[in-house]
This record gives C-alpha cells, sequence and structure tokens, in this order.
C-alpha cells in the first residue's frame, strides 16, 4: 500500500492486460500521461514501479543511487544465465557487483579500451564491412546480421584476442542467440515467464532461451579451456587471461571472483557489446536513408573534416557536430530497456519530444547532454560506453563517407517503429547501396 498510485491490479495478471506485451512502450507512455511520472504497475503479482522524466529518473537513479542500482531476482534472465555468479549486469547492487565493475573497468582499459589500438581494430573490423558492402553495390541488400557481426568480432579481440570469418559457426551462432534471447528475454514470451511463475514449467516458446544460453555457455566453456591451456600467467592477453590472473591472485580468498563469474561476465560483455551498437547502427541508416539531406549534410562534413586523410579518427568527432547529433538521435531512438530490470528505462520522452516523429534535425541545436541517457546515468551507467561510442562513430563516418544509403523505390513507407526486447531493434528494411563519386 506504500506504493505509488496506478492502476488497480486483478488477481494473478495484475496490469498485464493494460500492457501490449509485443512493445508495452506506447502503454507506458500513456499511463504515465494519467498517473504520472512515478506510478506502480503489477506485473503478475511483482510490483513495478514505472519512472518518467529526466527529473525523475536523475533524482531516482543518481541521487537516490543507492535505492535504484539494484537488480530485480527470479526473472528469466537470471534463470537464463543459471547463476551462481550474476556477472555485472544481473548483480545486486553491493560489494561483489562493484568489485566486478572496477575490474571490468580496468581490464576493458588494458586491453584498449580509449587507446589507439582499439581504433585500429575497429577501423580493421570497418575494412571488412565495407568491402562486402562494394560487393553490394546498385543492389538491394538486407544488412541486419552485417553489424552485429562486425561488432561481435570487436569485443571478442578484447575478450579473447580472436576474430571470426562472418560465416564461422561461432558467429553465425552467437548473431542468432543475441537477436532471439534479446527479443524473448524482453518480449511477450519473457513477461509471461516473469510473471505468471505457474506456467514457468510448461513447454511453451520461452524454454528455447534456456537452450540457446546453454549452447552459448558451452561454446564459452570451449573457449576458456583453451585460454587456460596457451596462457602465460602475469602475460595477459585479453580479458580472460586477466581474470585468470586475479583468480590466481586471490585464491580461496571468498571474494566475488570464480570462473562461473568470469563466464557470466563474458557472456554479458559479448551481448552488451554485440546487439546494442549493432542496432544503433541499423536504426542510424534507417533514419539517415529516410532523410536523405541529412545524409548528405553529414557526408559534407566528414568530406570537408577529413578532408584527404585515408581513415576517420576518433579525434575528429568534435569537429563533426552534424553527424554526432544524427548519430545521437538514432542512440535517443533506440533507448535500450535494459534497467527495465532495476527500475523504468531511461525515458528520454520528456526530451525527444516524440523519439519517432519525422522531422528531425529540423535546426541544428543540439540537445543537452543532461537530458540524454542512452547510456543511462548513475553508478549502473553502461561499462562499455566509450567503446559504443567509438565504434559508433569510425563505423557510421567510414560508411557515409563511402557509400550513399538509399531507400529502395519499392520498399513502401519505412516504419520506424522498433521491435521491443532487451535492445530495441528496428523492423528489417532492405537497403540500396551507391557508391560515392568523390570517395
Ligand atoms: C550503443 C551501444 C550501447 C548502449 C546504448 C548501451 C546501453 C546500456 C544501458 C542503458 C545500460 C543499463 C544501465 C543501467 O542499468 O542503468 C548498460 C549497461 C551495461 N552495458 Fe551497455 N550499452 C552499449 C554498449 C555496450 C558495450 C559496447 C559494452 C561492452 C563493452 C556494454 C556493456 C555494458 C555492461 C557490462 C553493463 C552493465 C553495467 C552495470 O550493471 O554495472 N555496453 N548499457
Amino acid at each position: 500500500k506504500n506504493y505509488p498510485p496506478g492502476p488497480r491490479p486483478i488477481p494473478i495478471l495484475g496490469n498485464l492486460l493494460l500492457l501490449n506485451l509485443e512493445n508495452p512502450v506506447a502503454d507506458l507512455q500513456r499511463l504515465a500521461k494519467r498517473y504520472g511520472n512515478v506510478y506502480t504497475l503489477f506485473m503478475g503479482p511483482r510490483p513495478m514501479v514505472v519512472i518518467s522524466g529526466v527529473q525523475a529518473i536523475k533524482e531516482a537513479l543518481v541521487n537516490k543511487a543507492a535505492d535504484f542500482s539494484g537488480r530485480p531476482q527470479g526473472l528469466m534472465m537470471n534463470h537464463a544465465l543459471q547463476v551462481k555468479a550474476p556477472g555485472v549486469v544481473l548483480a545486486d547492487y553491493g560489494s561483489a557487483w562493484k568489485e566486478q565493475r572496477r575490474f571490468g573497468l580496468m581490464a576493458l582499459r588494458n586491453f584498449g579500451l580509449g587507446k589507439q589500438v582499439m581504433e585500429h581494430r575497429i577501423l580493421g573490423e570497418i575494412h571488412r564491412i565495407t568491402q562486402l558492402l562494394e560487393q553490394s553495390v546498385g543492389k538491394s541488400t538486407d544488412l541486419h546480421q552485417l553489424f552485429h557481426k562486425a561488432a561481435s568480432n570487436i569485443i571478442c579481440q578484447v575478450l579473447f584476442a580472436r576474430q571470426f570469418d562472418y560465416d564461422d559457426e561461432f558467429m553465425e551462432f552467437f548473431t542468432l542467440y543475441f537477436s532471439e534471447t534479446s527479443k524473448m528475454l524482453q518480449g511477450f514470451w519473457g513477461t509471461i515467464y516473469d510473471s505468471v511463475p505457474m506456467l514457468r514449467c510448461l513447454p511453451l516458446p520461452f524454454q528455447r532461451v534456456f537452450d540457446l544460453f546453454k549452447m552459448a555457455r558451452e561454446r564459452y566453456s570451449v573457449v576458456l579451456a583453451e585460454s587456460k591451456v596457451s596462457r602465460v600467467p602475469g602475460k595477459p592477453r585479453h580479458f580472460i587471461d586477466c581474470y585468470l590472473d586475479e583468480l590466481d591472485k586471490r585464491g580461496a580468498d571468498g571474494s566475488s571472483f570464480t570462473e562461473d563469474q568470469l563466464c557470466a561476465f563474458m557472456l554479458e560483455l559479448h551481448f552488451g557489446g554485440t546487439d546494442t551498437t549493432a542496432n544503433t547502427v541499423l536504426t542510424g541508416l534507417l533514419y539517415l536513408m529516410n532523410y536523405p539531406h541529412v545524409q548528405e549534410r553529414c557526408q559534407q562534413e566528414i568530406d570537408k573534416v577529413l578532408d584527404g586523410r585515408m581513415k576517420p579518427v576518433l579525434k575528429t568527432e568534435t569537429r563533426c557536430p552534424m553527424c554526432r547529433l544524427s548519430f545521437m538521435r538514432s542512440r535517443g531512438w533506440l533507448t535500450p530497456s535494459l534497467s527495465v530490470f532495476s527500475t523504468a528505462p531511461p525515458e528520454t520522452q520528456s526530451f525527444w519530444d516524440t523519439p519517432y516523429q519525422r522531422e528531425p534535425l529540423s535546426s541544428l541545436t543540439c540537445p543537452q547532454y543532461y537530458a540524454f541517457m542512452p547510456f543511462s546515468t548513475g553508478p549502473r551507467i553502461c561499462l562499455g560506453e566509450s567503446l559504443a561510442r567509438m565504434e559508433l562513430f569510425l563505423i557510421l563516418v567510414t560508411l557515409l563517407r563511402k557509400f550513399t544509403f538509399v531507400w529502395p523505390e519499392d520498399a513502401g513507407e519505412p516504419d520506424f517503429t522498433p521491435i521491443f526486447g532487451l535492445t530495441q531493434t528496428p523492423k528489417p528494411y532492405r537497403v540500396k547501396i551507391q557508391l560515392r563519386g568523390a570517395a
């Protein structure tokens, strides 16, 4: 009874019937209009406080961080990970989460985050994408797996210093696994699983997620076993080695460092580093194709700033305001719903009046950064933000410099409404690729 007001729940289902479980965003916004920026919804028997609007989100995630940085347990996500160890993403707010997060940041930095070596890795992967896109010039193409594969290869280099061919079984499996589980974990079936516990043991479609997680764990075990055989203690080659060194150092000191924890962490970084970045690029292209004048202005800016340079470099980012603004807009559109697990998603609605509106960038005003939170805010802010920003800038700038992306004439009206999931995904679309004369 101490919860904020909200619609009256019914037994067993709570308020589930008020939501379109395929994509509840519009319903959550409608309810916010009726009940205000902080209201309670019952997902089955489980109460959820929904927070909307910049002020309320800042208040919760920053000013009252200690109260709002936890993660609820007992959800499909926790069960799928089979957590003896919750990694970082699913760890509750406390000393174990702090310890792992601190280590994760340190290890990511050691293996390139924010350094030139990372820029080279990303540019190497972009070179591969560019070559593939060149083969599709003049044709109508589906890019949906391409960016997942590129982003996966970038994070795999950090995690275990390996890159895979795009048709490699490992790559094909993880591309499928990320996109299927992302939709399932926070789509219709995920919500049913989380909200109606009595249905959990039935052979419903959500059982597929558990199979996929099991298959992912098996593949990580192989990678981990290989690293253990080939490593030289004290000379880490990648994230796994670094973690194994930490395990050696700590021994059985009762800390949060365990091999299970390492596997969970790998999975979270691989997943977190792939699906989000890839879907942001896909959204960016969808948007740029449908606002050709914006694409053209970005290209003019890129040509001017890069001048005769062979490749874009990250330090030119500040000199590309139009590109930054366009890419920010894509991230704003795609605000991932990852933090639904702890609180409401960082709802940018009050800043981007209508996130899917058809007339963005009518004036070149830069958004106020305080309202822009695609990476969330507060202590649980995205661990990979700097890597993601690097990737997004370098990928989009390289592609726009070389190609023009055109919405095919026979593709009909674009549909900007994303598919809801752990990360929101643009609906599949095709793209016509043209080579730019000047590039
Ligand atoms: C466009 C790309 C990305 C976006 C939009 C994004 C967004 C987010 C958001 C919204 C959160 C939730 C924060 C919260 O709970 O309040 C998060 C957490 C996280 N992200 Fe990202 N992310 C991106 C890329 C990445 C990358 C490349 C990595 C890995 C290198 C990564 C790793 C993580 C991890 C480990 C967490 C959990 C942090 C914690 O719970 O302490 N993300 N991200």
